[in-house]
Order: C-alpha cells, then sequence, then structure tokens
C-alpha cells in the first residue's frame, strides 16, 4: 500500500521486534544538556521514535520533548541554551508500554510533595497494568499511558519519610526491567533493577558524574568508564558526593543476552565483554555447529556483520561484502508494518552482483524475527547469480516475546514460534538455515554450556525460562481464560 510519496511511511503499529531505549545523565558539568544530547546520539540506534532531555538548574527544571531522532530534536542552540543547570538526563523511545505519543516521551516528569521529579526508564515493567488499576482505584491521575509513570505514583504515595526511602519503597513494587536515572533538586540517582535485566553504566568526565546505557556513549563525550552499575544497586550523586546503596536481597543477576546478539552498538563493552568479539565468538561456533561447503560468507548488514566475520575465520571460506547496506535507511526492525517493512528491506540492502554470481554463498544474520530480512536477502542472492545460498543465524531461534524493554512482536508473529526450522528454511527459500544452539551462544560468552539451573543472563525469547513474574500477562491470559469459558458456559 504505497501512498504517492514512497518515503511518506502509515503510522506505527508496534507488531515488530523493535530495539530498547537509551538513558544518559550527566550530573556536575556545566552545559549537561549539550552532553546528554551527544551521549544519546551515540544511543540512538537503542531509540528511534522520540527524545528527550531534562535539566535542573539548581532552582528550576527543563525539559523538551519530541517525536523523532536526537540530531532533529536537539541540534539548535535556543534549544540546548534553554535546558540550563549542571545537571541533566536524557532519554531515547522505542516504546514498550503506552502509545507512540508526546505524553509518552521521556523524561517524565512530575512536582511531587519532596519537588520535581524527573525519571528516564529503560526497561519494562510487568506489573504495570496491575499497579496503575489500584493506583487509579485510590485516586492517582496519570497523564501519560507509559509504564514508567507508575514508579512516579508509586513514589508520591509512599508512606516513607525520605524520598530516597520512598523511591526504593517504589522499586520494590514493581517487577520486571528497569535502569534508571531520576532527578531530583537533591541530585540524580541512577539504579537498575536487582536482576540486572538492562544494561547501566558510570563514568567520569573531569568533575562530572556520568551514567549511560551502552560504553559507546562515555566514549562519545570523551568520558573515561568507571564501572558498571550492580544489578540492584543505587548510585545516588549529589554534588561531589558520590553513595552507592542495595536495598534488595542479592539475587543471581540475569542480565539481557540479546544485548550481545543485536541491541547494543559492537564498539561497546558489557560486562567486561567486547560485543563485537562476542558476536565474532558467536559466529566462529556458528562456524563450528553449522559448517557449510561453500566459496563465499556474507554478512546481512549491519548487525550481521561481526558474526559474518567470525564465520569466515572460523571456517576458512573468504568474507565478502556481497551485500551493500544503504546509509540512509535505519534499522528495518523498526518499520511499522508489513508493507513498509518489505519495501524497507529492499530500501536497505543490495546485492553487490559481480561479487555473487555462480558463486555457493553462506548468508550470516544476528537473528530471525519474521524473517521478512532472510525471505528478502535469499531472493536477492538468487536474482544476482547466487549457485547456493546457505542462512547461518547467529542467535538461537527467537521463540518468545520479551516483556522487558523489547517490542517484540506477539508470539503469533514469531516465524520461529509457528515453523520448524525446516519450515523456517522452505518460507526463506534458502538451500540450508541453521541456528547456533543455546549452548553455543553461551560458550561465545565464555561459559561451557547453558546452566538450566543457574543460567546467568535472561534468554527467555529463546528459552522461554523468564526470570521475573509477568503479572500483566497472566492477568491478560486469566481475563482471556476467563472470556473462554463463560464463552463455553452460555
Ligand atoms: O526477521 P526480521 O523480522 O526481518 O528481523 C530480523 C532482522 O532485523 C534486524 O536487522 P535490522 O535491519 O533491524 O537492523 P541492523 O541494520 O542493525 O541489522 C536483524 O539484524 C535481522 O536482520
Ligand atoms: N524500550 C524501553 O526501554 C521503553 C521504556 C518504557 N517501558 C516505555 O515504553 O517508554
Ligand atoms: S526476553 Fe530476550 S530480549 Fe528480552 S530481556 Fe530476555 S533475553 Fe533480552
Ligand atoms: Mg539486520
Amino acid at each position: 500500500m504505497l501512498t504517492t510519496n514512497p518515503f511518506d511511511l502509515p503510522d506505527a503499529n508496534g507488531d515488530k521486534l523493535r530495539e530498547e531505549c537509551g538513558i544518559f545523565g550527566a550530573s556536575g558539568s556545566e552545559g549537561a544538556a549539550a552532553l546528554v544530547a551527544l551521549g544519546l546520539h551515540a544511543l540512538q540506534h537503542r531509540g528511534q521514535e522520540a527524545a528527550g532531555i531534562t535539566s535542573f538548574d539548581g532552582a528550576e527544571f527543563h525539559t523538551h520533548r519530541a517525536m523523532g531522532h536526537v540530531a532533529g530534536n536537539f541540534d539548535s542552540p535556543a534549544i540546548i541554551g534553554q535546558l540550563r543547570g549542571n545537571v541533566a538526563c536524557g532519554h531515547v523511545r522505542y516504546s514498550t508500554t503506552g502509545e507512540t505519543a508526546l505524553r509518552n516521551v521521556q523524561p517524565l516528569y512530575a512536582d511531587l510533595a519532596s519537588g520535581g521529579f524527573a525519571i528516564a526508564h529503560n526497561g519494562n515493567i510487568s506489573n504495570a497494568m496491575r499497579l496503575r488499576r489500584d493506583l487509579v482505584r485510590r485516586g492517582s491521575i496519570f497523564q501519560s499511558t507509559s509504564d514508567t509513570e507508575t514508579i512516579i505514583h508509586l513514589v508520591a504515595t509512599s508512606n516513607y519519610r525520605t524520598f530516597v526511602d520512598k523511591f526504593i519503597d517504589a522499586l520494590k513494587r514493581v517487577e520486571g526491567a528497569y535502569s534508571l536515572i531520576v532527578m531530583t533538586p537533591e541530585g540524580m540517582i541512577a539504579c537498575r533493577d536487582p536482576l540486572g535485566i538492562r544494561p547501566l553504566v558510570m563514568g567520569k568526565l573531569d568533575d562530572a558524574i556520568i551514567f549511560a546505557s551502552e560504553t559507546v556513549a562515555l566514549d562519545v563525550v570523551g568520558a573515561t568508564f568507571v564501572r558498571s552499575i550492580d544489578p540492584g544497586e543505587l548510585v545516588i550523586v549529589k554534588g561531589s558526593e558520590v553513595s552507592s546503596h542495595r536495598p534488595f536481597a542479592p539475587t543471581e543477576p540475569r542480565p539481557c543476552i540479546f544485548e550481545y546478539v543485536y541491541f547494543s552498538r559492537p564498539d561497546s563493552i558489557s560486562e567486561d565483554r567486547s560485543v563485537y568479539t562476542v558476536r565474532k565468538e558467536i559466529g566462529a561456533q556458528l562456524a563450528i555447529e553449522s559448517p557449510v561447503d561453500a566459496d563465499l560468507v556474507i554478512p546481512v548488514p549491519d548487525s550481521g556483520t561481526p558474526a559474518a566475520i567470525g564465520y569466515a575465520q572460523q571456517s576458512g571460506i573468504p568474507f565478502e561484502l556481497g551485500i551493500i547496506r544503504s546509509h540512509y535507511v535505519g534499522r528495518t526492525f523498526i518499520q511499522p508494518n508489513n508493507e513498509v517493512r518489505h519495501l524497507g528491506v529492499k530500501l536497505k540492502h543490495n546485492a553487490n552482483r559481480a561479487l555473487i554470481k555462480g558463486k555457493r554463498v553462506v548468508l550470516i544474520d544476528d537473528s530471525i524475527v519474521r524473517g521478512t530480512t532472510s525471505l528478502k536477502i535469499v531472493q536477492m542472492m538468487r536474482d544476482a547469480g547466487a549457485a547456493e545460498v546457505h542462512m547461518r543465524i547467529a542467535s538461537p531461534p527467537t521463540r518468545h516475546s520479551c516483556f522487558y524493554g523489547v517490542d517484540t512482536p506477539e508470539r503469533g508473529k514469531l516465524l520461529a514460534a509457528n515453523m520448524n526450522i525446516d519450515e523456517m528454511n522452505s518460507y526463506i527459500q534458502a538451500d540450508s538455515l541453521a541456528f547456533v544452539s543455546i549452548d553455543g551462544l553461551y560458550k561465545a560468552l565464555g561459559e561451557a554450556n547453558r546452566s538450566d539451573t543457574r543460567p546467568s543472563h535472561c534468554d527467555a525469547c529463546f528459552t522461554g525460562d523468564y526470570p521475573t513474574m509477568l503479572t500483566d500477562h497472566d492477568d491478560v491470559a486469566s481475563v482471556d481464560q476467563f472470556a473462554l469459558l463463560a464463552e463455553r458456559v452460555s
């Protein structure tokens, strides 16, 4: 369904696996907002729907939030100039709860009894609906449909005395995934949920303390990496004073393994591991587990590239850029609907014909979600004259939805939730298809295999083993069950 303007894309309908959000905070830096804008720019791959920055000048909070990219929204000196103060935090968004609308763009802000409160959140609260219902019954008036706003109301209605105690009380009532940066008149707090599902790191730039979703954002602003925020840790910055608090009972962390597969930028360091090196290692595992006789290893750019280098090095098959990617199209994960997604893939990738003709090629991509990309790329290789097309995927089949800050399509739309590998192979029309095993993925992280009893990461989208309660999901399921029962009874 094309309009007369082929680039005039219809509104998002939210049924595609999207990425996450990115958060960045700076405390103690003159013109902190400019630094935050640069940091958010480095995190743009994590969220391209909307961006926002809130600053505090010692007396007042200032906010600018808008739909669209960081560059378009924060490249004007007038806007940056109005975000006064030496403390600021910001957010790039992909929505997981609440529609793509200005009222849900973060940082969210409220005037509480304790003063101003701004919050930037990466993750998703898996009992937000239940909490919201209870809060609304008790009189809370929500301004947005975002899960993040429940934290504001829980803080506002907490019976504890100090702000920090109210905040901790609120966190103890939410389940799911959250990396947060919050600002109050007293200072900045950065924290991670007890399982550390979403990432968050701390850096330093002269006297300023920086918090960011990924280390790449520290690099971009010239900050040095200090350490990761620990799962369940709150770091409080008040002027030049930094203190660490651990209000939760210690648990085995479960950071998201998909950060290594796709979300993080390859030049980031995650939990002391280079994301690039892990991706190469996954490719090498894939070559060990699923070798193929071929002439060329070809990456599906962008995020298939490091794994393809690993596959080529391990197999000895030459690596070539057999697909050229347009730099003017973003990630196709985020294309809003099927028609546009197909168009997007064609706009984005093109076969390097001169290289392909008559060759047996191994295509390497990081993941298959709906299969849109694989289907197109295999066909593209055939059209360019490939003799054989073998597809190798640097993650296990994505069979389950994510409830922790990644907007996965519902299960029914995940190719691997509906088909076995042979069926998927027929669907994408490749000569062969293989995925790295779940143990192979853990081997790439330096572990012997996946521990079934104590897995070191969240890998629920591959295994269905969710590390937290999923209250809202279960509520919906029980409502559905109830409706089904009522239907049967009537
Ligand atoms: O099976 P699908 O539904 O097509 O989704 C999977 C594809 O989407 C992602 O690429 P994307 O284009 O989003 O980003 P990238 O440029 O970082 O690879 C991923 O790397 C796969 O190529
Ligand atoms: N992807 C995310 O981390 C989203 C944060 C939050 N749940 C929102 O929808 O705004
Ligand atoms: S379900 Fe998948 S994408 Fe979501 S947090 Fe777990 S590993 Fe990451
Ligand atoms: Mg891709």
